[in-house]
């Protein structure tokens, strides 16, 4: 009787299919293990295989993987450590539109397996059977043209800070502060859910009231990205809540709610025509150490598929937090994939008005740009340093330096006294 073994999951003259999905690992072997033997492992425990020889024959249908390249060593390159291996799935191993389940096959048991001492999921080539078989993104970059009437310049958000401990009327009028200032988006934390101290109905009614406020003065479209992160029952009723109050988007914590819960959410907000804001706190738990774990790129991927329609991506390192390739990321995010929707980059962390032409420069303006500490902490307050920000903001649109724009903007000059266009540490 014919029997699969570790060896069967390796072919180096293998060509994949159109259906093939293609997964790029870096792969460091454990001692006394070949890359081949490594590879090998890789592409079994990761789709029908396991460590003993298997018999098959009647009732058996040939899911497995196979690795079908070896790149050079690079342990020792300076981002990247490892080998460079390629592994191709069949279509029929996953279920179409269930991200949990191919999860479990490309990021799952390999990620604790012996035959390595690290391994990353660095890339996928997504073959348009599964691609298609998720919704992707409802609006995309379109919210800053749909909702904001914005084209030339990128939308701008702002979250309260202190992150949490505000009151839910505080909270509103840090938010009518902003948005009068010229902030597009109020933003809540990741960390601001349904709190005693700002509870979460209390904070939408108000916070829309302040909005609807700015927006009558301004003469701008406003909105809210309120963070409707939970179980997901209860998150289907903070969305359902969002809806009938009259708000546009709602936010979620991507990562710690996982991907079935954004994939149950993101069927709701498309009856509701709902944008999706994706904060990806605890991405850096997979992705940070760059040779182990499951990169952003992939987890942007990820992201894209199931359709939310802003996604955090980093700042080109200019900002407080590590960043890995923000501009590859935002690309992917941008191609055309099978005609799914692109997704908005959302950069954000440690920003400040001085440094918005770096930062566009190497983002572009389709872009949201996020500043907390870099409005709330201006030295004349939110309102000042949410004009400052714009004013940043406009002066790029409009190709003027910031120098220029400051001198008609005292906002902005005294962000810049403050902050210069200092990195944060
Ligand atoms: O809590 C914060 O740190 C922020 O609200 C930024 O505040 P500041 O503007 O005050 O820095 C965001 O959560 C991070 O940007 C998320 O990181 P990323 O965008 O990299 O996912
Ligand atoms: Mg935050």
């Amino acid at each position: 009787m014919a029997g699969i073994t570790y060896e069967d999951f390796i072919d180096l003259s293998y060509d994949p299919a159109a259906a093939d999905l293609v997964c790029t690992f870096r792969i460091e072997p454990a001692a006394g293990m070949t890359v081949e033997e490594a590879a090998s492992r890789v592409a079994s425990e990761s789709s029908n295989g396991t460590w003993a020889a298997l018999p098959t024959g009647e009732g058996f249908t040939d899911m497995g993987a196979t690795a079908f390249a070896i790149g050079d060593d690079e342990s020792g390159a300076a981002d990247s450590a490892g080998t460079e291996i390629k592994v191709a799935y069949p279509e029929g191993l996953f279920e179409p539109g269930s991200m949990p389940q191919i999860l479990s096959c490309i990021a799952g048991n390999i990620m604790g397996m012996k035959a390595v001492d690290s391994i990353r999921l660095a890339d996928c080539e997504w073959p348009e059977g599964l691609t298609t078989s998720f919704p992707g993104p409802q609006f995309g970059s379109d919210v800053r043209e749909e909702i904001f009437g914005v084209a030339d310049r990128p939308i701008l958000a702002t979250v309260p800070k202190p992150k949490v401990g505000l009151s839910t009327e505080t909270h509103a009028e840090v938010g009518y502060e902003a948005w009068t200032g010229g902030v597009d988006l109020l933003k809540d934390d990741e960390n601001l859910t349904d709190q005693a101290f700002n509870p979460f109905h209390d904070r939408l009614v108000e916070s829309l009231a302040q909005r609807d406020r700015a927006a009558e003065e301004t003469g701008e479209p406003k909105s809210y990205l309120i963070n409707v992160t939970a179980g997901t029952n209860e998150m289907l009723e903070r969305v359902d809540q969002v809806a009938s109050e009259g708000c546009e988007y709602v936010m979620v914590d991507v990562i710690t709610t996982g991907w079935a819960a954004v994939q149950t959410v993101r069927e709701r907000c498309e009856e509701l025509g709902l944008a999706i804001h994706a904060h990806r706190a605890m991405h850096a738990a997979f992705d940070r150490l760059s040779h182990h774990g499951v990169s952003m790129r992939v987890l942007a991927q990820i992201a894209r598929l199931v359709g939310v329609d802003q996604l955090h991506t980093g700042t080109v390192g200019l900002g407080k937090l590590a960043n890995e390739d923000t501009v590859g990321i935002n690309a992917w995010l941008r191609d055309d994939h099978y005609g799914l929707n692109d997704v908005l980059p959302v950069a954000s962390g440690g920003l400040h008005p001085g440094l918005v032409p770096d930062l566009l420069d190497a983002t572009g303006t389709n872009v949201c740009v996020q500043a907390g500490g870099g409005i709330h902490g201006h030295p004349h307050g939110t309102h000042e340093g949410a004009k400052a920000l714009r004013a940043a903001v406009d002066a790029y649109a409009a190709g003027r330096s910031l120098e220029a724009k400051a001198e008609e903007s005292p906002a902005l000059a005294t962000a810049i006294d403050e902050w210069g266009t200092e990195t944060p540490r």
